[in-house]
């Protein structure tokens, strides 16, 4: 028997990550080959925006999926996210000139204020809501308060990228294959100060830090690499990452919905005291996934070097709350 459609939420459905996105979950790469999916695409209400979002529908219309059971577009969040089973929250503000980090996180909170009040009031009580739209795990914390009434659990934020990115810089130094790299993770902010982490990296049961074997370049290479690949992404081709960012998007949820089967993946989600994170704050950790829940991996040894990394990440993650606290 045929499974019944589930809803799928998008926002920011006419930006380059949507682009990038929607036609991948269309043909099942992110919930499966047999489930087919409902749309419900969410752009601000400005003529240029819906427009655009008209254009990409017509285009997905073209594509057939045999999987996509139907797409609405929406200006308006309630209506959005009405019995939506995904979130996949995209659109936010851009930093425009003269714009400071403090004016970006209050223009950010407002639009995450709004769409976690209207997950709270029509979303599935079941809803896995990812933010992807920068600054991601504050955004996400922003929603998930702004959310009483659904499980904080479900509200999680995007460090896929910063995982994905850090597998294939350790494959290149190491000359492995990049999907045979398992135990990998990325602690914390998605910002540059996020601390990717390959002590417990293996590949074919061998410790990848021991293949390396070169602090010097952890510290001074890899990380940076890692942490400032963003930057380099938008100084080479004058716009952010969009490919790779939905690509992780359908890593994240895909694993998260369907299993990771044993093995360890990034994702940001709010913290219940692991590792000493104060509760509620949403860090990127090690989890793995299994039946529509994620967990994290506990117990891992945090040496001196990584504990300064982590303090690091979470000092900028909670300034970066203190910012918007005023606002929730
Ligand atoms: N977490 C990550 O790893 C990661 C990686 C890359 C990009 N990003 C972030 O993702 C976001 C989107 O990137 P993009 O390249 O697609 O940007 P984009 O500007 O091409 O598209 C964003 C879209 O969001 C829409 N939008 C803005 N506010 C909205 C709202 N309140 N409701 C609905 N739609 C809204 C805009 O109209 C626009 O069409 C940015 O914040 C970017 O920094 C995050
Ligand atoms: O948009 C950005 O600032 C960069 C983006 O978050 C990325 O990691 O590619």
């Amino acid at each position: 028997m045929s499974k019944a459609p589930v809803r799928v939420a998008v926002t920011g459905a006419a930006g380059q990550i949507g682009y990038a996105l929607l036609f991948r979950i269309a043909s099942g790469e992110m919930l499966g080959k047999d489930q087919p999916v409902i749309l419900q695409l969410l752009e601000i209400p400005d003529e240029k925006a819906q427009n655009a979002l008209k254009g990409v529908i017509m285009e997905l219309e073209d594509c057939a999926f045999p999987l996509l059971a139907g797409i609405e577009a929406h200006s308006d969040p309630l209506q959005a996210f009405k019995d939506t089973d995904y979130a996949l929250l995209v659109g936010a503000r851009p930093r425009g000139p003269g714009m400071e980090r403090a004016d970006l996180l209050a223009a950010n909170a407002q639009i995450f204020t709004a769409q976690g009040k209207a997950l709270n009031a029509v979303a599935s009580r079941n809803v896995k809501v990812l933010v992807v739209g920068n600054p991601a795990n504050t955004n996400a914390y922003i929603a998930m308060k702004s959310a009483p009434d659904l499980p904080a659990k479900n509200f999680t934020a995007m460090l896929r990228l910063d995982h994905n990115r850090a597998a294939s810089q350790l494959a290149a130094k190491a000359g492995f294959k990049v999907g045979d790299i398992r135990k990998l993770t990325v602690w914390g902010n998605h910002s540059p100060t996020m601390y990717a982490d390959y002590r417990f990296a293996t590949v074919d049961g061998k410790s990848v830090k021991d293949m390396i074997n070169d602090q010097e370049w952890n510290a001074n290479v890899f990380l940076p690499t890692v942490g400032k690949r963003g930057a380099a992404i938008i100084n080479a081709r004058g716009l952010s990452s969009a490919a790779s960012a939905a690509n992780a998007a359908i890593d994240h949820m895909r694993d998260w919905a369907l299993g990771s089967n044993g093995e360890w993946v990034t994702m940001g989600v709010p913290s219940n005291g692991e590792y000493g994170i104060p509760a509620g704050v949403v860090f990127g950790f090690p989890v793995t996934t299994e039946n529509g829940e994620y967990k994290i991996v506990e117990g891992l040894e945090i040496d001196a070097f990584s504990q300064a990394g982590i303090d690091k990440t979470l000092a900028e993650l909670q300034g970066e709350q203190d910012g918007v606290k005023h606002l929730l």
